[in-house]
């Protein structure tokens, strides 16, 4: 029995292959285009930018966690990795061959080393199947394990921490944590080498997600899986990677280990990232609400760096301010584009006072402050915004510029990579 869990795919794989990393995904792009048909010819397509030129490795065993907000793409890249969606550009190559240059039954017989596990239990378990059966239905599937099947399926209730008896028991007839479970052992049924681990525990109340992490890094030594796992959660990222990527808005931001991302972050979104999480202690001030704004649509995103409409840490455009100037130009800014400030015509001293106490910047800089300040005395907060954002945003290096930086680590060795124009 034991015997049918030894490594199928290993065999036969010649030493070149084992140096590869177990995935490498190269500049790997997912667009979505909305609207066909007659609408479209009126209106035109709308092509939602989900994913955008991606690119890391996994290395066999690992664990590489990718953490991001709601939408900035995580699901589309998980998907394109195992091609359940057609990327739109870019490769990704398993165990060293191009999954986007296979199809039929060889892209089928690959899909077996790479299994995915979702967030929602409940809605991915049929609720008229016994969980036996559907822990063997991926061996049926692919034709394996003839003669043994139920074995199988046993020994790996087993494994993830069920009684073997529970075989004829309905999905209904378990908890949360234990449905999450069968679905670890049906993803393990047809012997994979990859999980794509998409939110798994993120359903669950927090002691048994810890439980059920748990149990996936002991699977993980045991069977020697590889995880890309997906989580909007910096607590369980943390508790489960190796190294950690961080997605915003179709792109990564940042990647590096685990210890030196949480400890070293260097892209501002990450910073912003961390200081979100909830502190233990409620009365603590000053840990939450740093992101500011709403991420930009997909549709259209913002040129150069995709994370710099919401930075705090913009970079001044080259037109002779001090750093000081900058850092209250950019304060006026963000309160012009939040549409918190009503200046009338008594109002232009105090708004002078609060942002500009030492005066305005000379200058090109000076001369928009004075236009945008005009602007808003005439209640056109739309005027005020678009001056300061094409005198100043729209001429940052962040938004002329895509970009990629190496840094040096501080914690361990490994390397640091952080997409932000602070590391020029
Ligand atoms: N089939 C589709 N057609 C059009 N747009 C899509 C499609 N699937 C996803 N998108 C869009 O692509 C972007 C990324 O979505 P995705 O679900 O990958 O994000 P996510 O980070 O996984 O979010 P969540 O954590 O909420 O699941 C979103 O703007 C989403 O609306």
């Amino acid at each position: 029995m034991s015997g049918a869990v030894e490594r199928s795919s290993d065999a036969g794989v010649d030493t070149d292959e084992r140096d590869e990393p177990l995935l490498r995904v190269e500049g790997l792009t997912k667009h979505f285009t909305q609207g066909d048909g007659f609408l479209s010819s009126l209106f035109g397509t709308e092509t939602v930018k989900a994913v955008e030129d991606v690119s890391f490795d996994i290395e066999r065993g690992e664990t590489l966690g990718l953490v991001g907000e709601s939408g900035c793409g995580k699901s589309t890249l998980a998907r394109t990795v195992l091609r359940l969606l057609d990327p739109t550009d870019g490769s990704v190559y398993f165990k060293g061959a191009d999954l986007a240059a296979m199809s039929g039954e060889r892209l089928r017989r690959q899909r077996q080393d790479m299994q995915m596990i979702f967030q929602d239990p409940q809605s991915s378990l049929d609720p008229r199947m016994k969980v036996g059966p559907i822990v063997e239905e991926p061996m049926r599937a692919h034709g394996l394990y003839e003669g043994e099947r139920e074995e199988r399926a046993r020994m790996l209730l087993n494994k993830v921490g069920l009684d073997p008896q529970h075989y004829n028991r309905y999905p209904h007839q378990f908890s949360g944590g234990q449905r999450q479970r069968v679905n670890l052992a049906r993803a393990l049924a047809v012997n994979p080498d990859f999980i794509v681990c998409d939110e798994p525990t993120s359903a669950l109340d927090a002691s048994i997600q810890a439980q059920v992490l748990n149990t996936m890094r002991e699977l993980q030594r045991e069977f020697g899986l590889t995880y890309l796992f997906i989580s909007h959660d910096l607590s369980v990222i943390r508790h489960i990677s190796d190294r950690v990527a961080v997605m915003y808005l179709g792109q990564l931001v940042e990647l590096a280990g685990t210890d030196e991302l949480f400890e070293n972050p260097q892209h501002p979104y990450t910073d912003a990232l961390l200081q979100s999480i909830p502190v233990p202690d409620p009365r603590a001030t000053g840990a939450r609400g740093v992101l500011e704004g709403d991420v930009p649509s997909p549709i259209e995103p913002p040129s150069g760096c995709r994370f710099r409409t919401r930075c705090p840490k913009l970079i001044a455009p080259d037109i002779g301010m001090t750093d000081a100037e900058w850092e209250r130009v950019r304060r006026f800014m963000r309160a012009v584009s939040r549409r918190t400030l009503v200046v009338d015509d008594t109002g232009e001293q105090a708004v002078r006072s609060e942002f500009f106490p030492n005066g305005t910047p000379s200058g090109e800089a000076g001369d928009a402050v004075a236009e945008a300040i005009d602007a808003l005395l005439a209640d056109d907060v739309d005027r005020a915004e678009t001056v300061l954002t094409e005198t100043f945003a729209e001429r940052s290096i962040c938004a002329r510029e895509e970009p990629a930086y190496e840094v040096e680590p501080e914690v361990g060795t490994g390397r640091h990579f952080s997409a932000c124009h602070l590391h020029r």
